[in-house]
């Protein structure tokens, strides 16, 4: 007799007659019976997020008591440095481990070379000085790339059209420095030149700087899912042509790996794969093959859509957030980057 799915195919008809003539199935095995109550589905759960999972991106704006609303990213602002130690206060009571800080740096200290990236003073240096004097306790992670701070929104300098390399890693050690003497923790190269994990290392050693760590934007692609951040740090409308020079080609993932590799080999303390859902699948398998802690970043558009969706009533836009990051968990991310990080914890502290 043919067999499908444990019951008598000959069966089939009948069963569909009514609730109570249906025979119980033969059924040896019923997965449903560990989902069956919320303790039960509690004891057999896999992954689980935590605060400590979270790294929070904020953005900074000149100007003091100011909150700014990034329009493509709702329920984000840009914040003046007071507004920031505020928000890093937030952070430590939701037990968040680590802040990310994003400069709107104001449209007349760009530049071609992007030399406001290294004046000790400028935004990020600032912020990351009021922070750590009231809260020492925070990681701050501070992001090394030439975008926030060039007229043409690209990641490094430019001659004829094109991205220099060699001269564009020099300069970013030298922002590498000023972050990092301004007190930053983790310094988390962006731009994607080759060979910056290892300069950036060997400035940093040079300097004394021994215990801060680098966080590499090991795999990152070129994406359009980077949309509302451009938004956000005011790159937008700036930014000529596109970046697939220097970011990843979305149809690789054994690129990827050799990436990694390179930076672990050039001093990487921890690596990321950016943006986060669409590329599960190499965050997975980074984590499989090199066993170091990485961290996915859930990005701009990422986070957009599920807020826009939600804003409209087209999903449950908190069961939504907490489902993507679980994601990552899965995928085998130590934590992720989220502009949801302070709502997420909170939403984990009232699950608790
Ligand atoms: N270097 C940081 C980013 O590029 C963030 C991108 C995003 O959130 O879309
Ligand atoms: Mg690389």
């Amino acid at each position: 007799m043919a067999i499908k799915y444990g019951r008598p195919i000959e069966l089939r008809e009948v069963a569909r007659t009514g609730a109570q003539a249906t025979p119980a199935l033969d059924l040896t095995i019923r997965p449903r019976r560990n989902r069956k109550a919320e303790w039960a589905r509690r004891m057999v759960r896999e992954n689980v997020l935590t605060t400590d999972d979270l790294i929070w991106p904020l953005f900074l704006i000149d100007g003091n008591n100011k909150r700014e609303a990034v329009a493509s990213m709702p329920g984000v602002d840009r914040l003046s440095v007071d507004q920031a130690v505020r928000e890093a206060e937030r952070a430590q009571k939701l037990s968040i481990p680590c802040i990310a800080l994003f400069p709107y740096t104001d449209p007349s200290l760009r530049d071609e070379g992007g030399s406001e990236a290294t004046n000790p003073d400028n935004l990020v240096c600032k912020a990351v000085r009021a922070i750590k004097t009231e809260f020492p306790d925070i990681g701050i992670l501070c992001d090394v790339a030439l975008d926030p701070f060039t007229s043409h929104g690209h990641d490094g300098l430019i001659t004829d059209g094109k991205i220099l390399n060699d001269e564009t890693v020099a300069v970013l050690v030298r922002q590498a420095l000023v972050q990092a003497e301004a007190g930053c923790d983790i310094i988390a190269p962006s731009d994607m030149m080759d060979g910056r994990v290892g300069a950036i290392r060997e400035g940093l050693d040079r300097a004394g700087l021994l215990d801060v760590q680098i966080m590499a934007y090991a795999a990152k692609y070129a994406s359009a899912f980077y949309g509302p951040f451009r938004d956000a740090i005011g790159s937008a409308k700036t930014l000529t042509g596109d970046k697939r020079t220097y970011q990843m080609d979305s149809a690789n993932t054994d690129e990827a790996l050799r990436e990694v590799e390179l930076d672990i080999a050039e001093g990487a303390d921890m690596v990321m794969v950016k943006p986060g859902m669409p590329y599960l699948d190499v965050v997975r398998r980074v984590k499989d093959r090199f066993a170091m802690p990485t961290f996915a970043y859930q990005v701009s558009g990422e986070y957009a859509m599920i807020a826009a969706a939600a804003n409209n009533g087209w999903l449950d836009g908190e069961r939504a957030m907490m489902e993507s990051l679980l994601a990552f968990k899965r995928a085998g991310a130590d934590g992720v980057l989220t502009y949801f990080a302070p709502k997420a914890a909170e939403k984990i502290r009232a699950q608790a």
